[in-house]
């Protein structure tokens, strides 16, 4: 028997998932972290930390898996996207990745938009020019940290860099490569003319492989680090949504997932390339080549409930969902905008943030949380509508992800707004599992990641089916939901700025 180990590398924490090649779980162990966020609307994090939070936890997964080193035949890696990681000559970091969340560079999306103009934009990049991507980010650190720029010899993704600490190599994958705004989504290589336009040197960025190729295998020095061998192979990996949608076992054309993590997302696996003329979705590379994921992104997903349960001293999840089951659907007249860290589908705006609608004298702490898990679930639903309007409708249902998909009222009022039935992984580390199954192919365990997905992916029995009454209240909702940000939009983003303004300038420190 034959072992394999996926690592996710997400927002919020890290996860390490060992499987054997019939899917069964052997070990997994999670690191959480936090990024930082120096001023509004900054977010990064120092890789190294990253590579701390893989050893420590691989180092607890080998032993509880009872699987010998030697055993592990392949890993592989999903990540958080976008993000841009900066390395010198000697493959040293410069400075804390900036992420994928971070809303610093809005000087720099403006340039890139004017200098590319709209139909340059929409053939050569084929998606929004959005803060937090790779490339605004570095033309960001060219602008305000010249010293560091002039060190960069290496730019990665984030789990290209767990990749290198584990192989010493440093290599990316299509369907992450595709996500920084620097790549040929067509033709599936790094644009020489997007870059040649913005005078960034192609040299810079790494080969790119399908998700499953092997690219190495473990280093001694990381093999002394994590107890795994030097024997086992490294496969490529690729960015989360895509490891997502092999471990949630939607490899076909037309196949379809819902996420809630820290940020949240739905996407459409294509086998054409879908642009959209309004720019308002993102169109990536898939796991491997001829394959595409058309996706919608809201930034703050998981974080918002995250944020809501912080404020409101609550830590427990089922007395959470014990309590929001109790309130009706609509949370008594209050709407929830998610917009904490600025919006990407539909909005494209860095610059705005969040909002409650309709609280009165009884709202209480149970109104606002269920509001926000609804709130979550329009912006998702935004996101499937403008997908819709691309054509891309899902026949059947969709897959519920990520550790939103935890929570059982959650997901039915997933399934009441979207008026779609759900299902839900037996697995709650979906991405990890589709890492697992890349590096099942890259080991020669699978023969390709469709055989993969046969051999591990499983559902639970059941489905989650929307209820035609909750869906006509939710209508009334939704319309209300995206009526708001129309009417309050230009004042969020104004009160956003004028926020940060103030703190950046520490006119009262
Ligand atoms: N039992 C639960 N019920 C509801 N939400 C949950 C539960 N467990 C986790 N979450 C949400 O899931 C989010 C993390 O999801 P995850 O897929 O692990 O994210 P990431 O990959 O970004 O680290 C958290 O922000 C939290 O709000
Ligand atoms: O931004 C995207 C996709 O475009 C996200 O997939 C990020 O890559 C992070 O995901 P989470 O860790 O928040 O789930």
């Amino acid at each position: 028997m034959s072992y394999l180990m996926g690592i996710d590398l997400g927002t919020s924490s890290l996860k390490v998932l060992i499987i054997d090649e019939n899917g069964v779980v052997k070990a997994v162990c999670a690191r959480d972290y936090q990024f930082a966020s120096p001023y509004n609307g900054y977010a990064e994090h120092d890789p190294r930390h990253w590579w701390e939070a893989c050893v420590s936890a691989i180092r607890e997964a080998l032993p509880k898996s009872g699987v010998k080193p030697e055993e592990i035949a392949g890993v592989s890696f999903s990540g958080q996207m976008h993000g841009a990681v900066m390395l010198d000559e000697k493959k040293e970091v410069i400075r804390p990745a900036i992420l994928h969340c971070d809303a610093r560079s809005s000087k720099q999306v403006k340039y890139m938009k004017e200098t590319l103009g709209d139909k340059r934009l929409k053939e050569l990049v084929m998606n929004p020019i959005y803060s937090g991507f790779l490339l605004p980010s570095l033309l960001w650190v060219r602008e305000n940290e010249p010293e560091n720029y002039k060190r960069v010899r290496h730019v990665c993704l984030p789990k290209d860099y767990i990749k290198f600490r584990l192989t010493g190599e440093i290599t990316s994958d299509y369907s992450d490569a595709s996500a920084t705004l620097a790549f040929d989504i067509k033709n599936g290589s790094w644009s020489k003319e997007i870059l040649d336009i913005f005078s960034v040197p192609i040299e810079i960025f790494p080969p790119c492989f399908n998700t499953d190729e092997a690219v190495g295998r473990v280093s001694e020095e990381a093999s002394r680090q994590t107890g795994l061998s030097v024997k086992t192979i490294v496969a490529a990996g690729g960015g989360d949504q895509v490891m997502q949608g092999i471990g949630n076992g939607i490899t076909f054309a037309g196949g379809s997932s819902v996420n809630i993590g820290t940020s949240g997302q739905v996407s459409f696996q294509s086998d054409i390339p879908i642009l959209n003329p309004g720019l308002s979705t993102n169109t990536f590379c898939g796991y491997k080549k001829g394959r595409w994921i058309t996706m919608g992104a809201i930034m703050n997903a998981g974080i918002s409930l995250k944020w809501c349960n912080k404020l409101l001293g609550q830590t427990d999840y089922k007395k959470i969902d014990e309590a929001v089951s109790r309130v009706v659907p609509g949370s008594n007249g209050v709407i929830f905008l998610p917009y904490l860290n600025g919006e990407r589908t539909p909005h494209l705006n860095p610059d705005i943030s969040g909002e409650f609608v309709g609280v009165n004298i009884n709202t209480g702490p149970i109104e606002l949380t269920r509001a926000v898990m609804e709130g979550v679930s329009y912006a998702l639903m935004q996101c499937i509508e403008l997908c819709g309007e691309l054509g891309l409708k899902t026949k059947d249902y969709m897959v519920a992800s990520g550790g939103g998909a935890r929570s059982t009222p959650w997901l039915q009022m997933q399934a009441d707004i979207y008026n779609i039935p759900l299902r839900v992984m037996e697995t709650e580390e979906q991405a990890s599992l589709g890492a697992a199954i890349a590096a099942g192919v890259g080991a020669g365990i699978f023969k390709d990641i469709e055989e993969g997905c046969k051999n591990t992916v499983r559902y639970k029995d059941m489905e989650i089916i929307p209820d035609a009454a909750r869906h006509r209240i939710y209508e009334e909702y939704y319309g209300l939901f995206k009526e708001i940000y129309k009417a309050s939009g230009r004042v969020l983003e104004q009160v956003t700025l004028l926020g940060r303004k103030i703190e950046k300038e520490n006119l009262f420190e």
